[in-house]
């Protein structure tokens, strides 16, 4: 009942993938391409046929000493083995465009609900319903698994059924000898009997191979998960290289990386394990599956119903049938390792194509598109993904061009109230109208976006946009032209300080030009003079953009049309 139910889901999985890279647009030419592939693997199959009859020919001019026929077979057997070369040299070419080509396809479409729904935003843990564990490793590693295993298996499953009929009509022709023996007094006879010895011995070999090999499933799909935490990890340290050593955090790191080998060592050996007791059944299996048939052949050789020539035919014909019924033995752990890549990649597609957050608190947000360009925030009261409620947001219209200061207490929500307008946070209830036009949000940290500097500051446009004079210019104002003589590239934005990032950001503003500016706390680490400096430049800059600026007291260089307190308003300092 589990093997059928895990056949099932795992036929319907692979059967939704494949239509996302069989269907649409362009599919003709990975269609035509998997028919050509498969067209030569047939003509492959028909070489090995023909090999059998060789082995026959063959044999028999060596039993009966005639040098002659004998070198003619040895011409068509080299013959027979250059076509196979052609073939399978030709169909593996093909098959690896075939690859990229799916691989691109499957890939595009994971990127764009990963990407384009904001699942990789709301589906991190603490966030959504479904968390996918390494969605990195999913989409890069997965996608190239999957499209392999597909056509391996598709491609194997119509030639080998295509091989098993040509075969079993050798094999029947052949193997016209009985089996004849007595059982408890009765004379018993199969006739033909090598013909239905061979599924016998594959069936029963089969089952033996599933019921040793099935905890392995388990064991691939947390190998997995395991080495790519362990990889995470390691970018992890990479990424905060310079907070774990001023902190001198490597006791700490080294212990969470020691943690996340452990796993993996963990895995390593419950796979070898698992592998070793499958081993036990399938490695003499391998080994025997080609000499058994002349075994079982020699009484019909002795009893004189065979030449040595038809032995050796039938010895092939017989192992031809019982190799391509073994498949499922031969590929048990590729399969195991299909059925968990299936699992994983179709997670995340369901999970992606509709991203479900939390939903311990409400998610009564009312969405509307402000006809006036005004911005109106409406008995608003946003909530943490747990269900805790922040403090009420205070009525308010924001007019275009005006400059509005967000403040209030820390964690009182400033923030979240910045990704409610940005149409992020979907916590909470009230209304929030919004005008049309480009938003642009410079997040607290300063974080850099982009592997290069250019790339960074004209960040999210296309860089080949914009004038690079433009860019230089900008950057020069900023006072961060020296970062551009350093080699491009993410080294020129190693190191970057918190008021060159923030810099950084005030150039993505100018080059971006958003009818709306969010900063949150966007000029903080800048000094008193430059940071009034630079607010003034960015608003003769920008002079109709509307900023909305979250900081705890209004920052130098613009002056705010109007404040909204979020909370209790700050306890004043009392002066000693
Ligand atoms: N993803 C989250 N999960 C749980 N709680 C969250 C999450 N995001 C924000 N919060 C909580 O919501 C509250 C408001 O956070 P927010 O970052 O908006 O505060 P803030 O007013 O901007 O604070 P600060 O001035 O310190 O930056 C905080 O208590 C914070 O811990």
């Amino acid at each position: 009942m589990a093997v059928r139910s895990t056949f099932r889901a795992t036929l319907v999985r692979a059967i939704r993938l494949a239509r996302i890279v069989i269907a649409g647009p362009g599919a003709w030419q990975g269609l035509a391409l998997y028919a050509l592939v498969l067209g030569l693997s047939f003509v492959g199959v028909w070489v090995s046929v023909r090999l059998i009859a060789w082995n026959k020919a063959f044999y028999d001019a060596l039993e009966q000493m005639d040098a002659a026929a004998a070198l003619t077979q040895i011409g068509v057997f080299f013959a027979l083995v250059a076509l196979s070369a052609g073939c399978w040299l030709t169909g593996d070419w093909f098959r690896k465009k075939l690859l990229i080509l799916w691989r691109a396809r499957l890939t595009a479409r994971a990127l764009d609900l990963w990407i384009g729904n904001r699942a990789y935003w709301l589906m991190r843990p603490g966030f959504g319903t479904t968390p996918v564990e390494n969605p990195d490793q999913r989409v890069a590693e997965d996608c190239r698994l999957f499209i392999d295993r597909f056509i391996e298996f598709t491609l194997d499953l119509v030639s080998e059924v295509v091989s098993l009929v040509s075969y079993v009509a050798v094999l029947w022709s052949v193997a016209t000898f009985a089996l004849g023996f007595t059982l408890f007094g009765l004379g018993i006879e199969i006739p033909r009997y090598m013909v239905w010895l061979a599924p016998v011995y594959v069936v029963v070999a089969t089952a033996i191979t599933h019921l040793l090999g099935r905890p392995l499933k388990r064991q691939y799909f947390d190998r997995e998960k395991v080495e790519a935490d362990f990889r995470h990890a390691l970018v992890q340290l990479r990424d905060r290289a310079d907070t774990v050593a001023q902190s001198g955090g490597e006791g700490a790191e080294r212990r969470r990386l020691d943690d996340r080998f452990a796993a993996v060592a963990l895995n390593w050996r419950r796979v070898m394990r698992a592998e070793l007791i499958l081993g036990l059944f399938s490695r003499p299996y391998f080994q025997t599956v080609l000499r058994m048939p002349t075994f079982f052949a020699l009484p019909a050789y002795f009893a004189g119903a065979l030449t040595l020539g038809g032995l050796m035919q039938l010895a092939s014909a017989f192992s031809s049938v019982t190799t391509t019924l073994s498949w499922f033995i031969f590929e048990y752990r590729k399969l195991a390792e299909f059925v968990a890549v299936c699992e994983r990649l179709d997670g995340l597609f369901a999970a992606a194509q509709a991203p479900a957050p939390l939903p311990a608190a409400p998610r009564a947000i009312q969405r509307e598109v402000s006809d006036d360009g005004a911005l109106r925030l409406d008995g608003l009261r946003l909530a943490t993904p747990a269900g805790n409620w922040l403090d009420p947001v205070p009525h308010r219209v924001i007019r275009p061009g005006k400059v509005f200061l967000i403040t209030g207490a820390s964690g009182r929500g400033k923030t979240t109230l910045l990704a409610a307008i940005a149409g992020l946070w979907p916590w909470g209830h009230g209304r929030i109208e919004r005008p049309a036009g480009r938003f642009l949000f410079l997040p607290a940290g300063a974080p850099v976006l982009g592997d290069g500097l250019v790339t960074a500051a004209c960040h999210p446009d296309d860089p080949d946009r914009h004038d690079p004079a433009r860019v230089f210019a900008v950057l020069t104002r900023l006072g961060l032209a020296p970062r551009l003589t350093a080699p491009q590239g993410e080294a020129a934005l190693a190191g970057l300080s918190m008021g060159e990032r923030q810099r950084l950001g005030l150039a993505r503003a100018v080059l971006n030009r958003p009818d709306w500016l969010l900063m949150d706390e966007a000029t903080s680490a800048l000094d008193p003079a430059a940071e009034a400096d630079l607010l003034a430049w960015l608003r003769t800059e920008l002079p109709d953009t509307t900023l909305i600026i979250v900081a705890h007291r209004t920052p130098l260089g613009v002056s705010a049309d109007d404040v909204l307190r979020i909370g209790p308003a700050e306890p004043e300092r009392k002066s000693a």
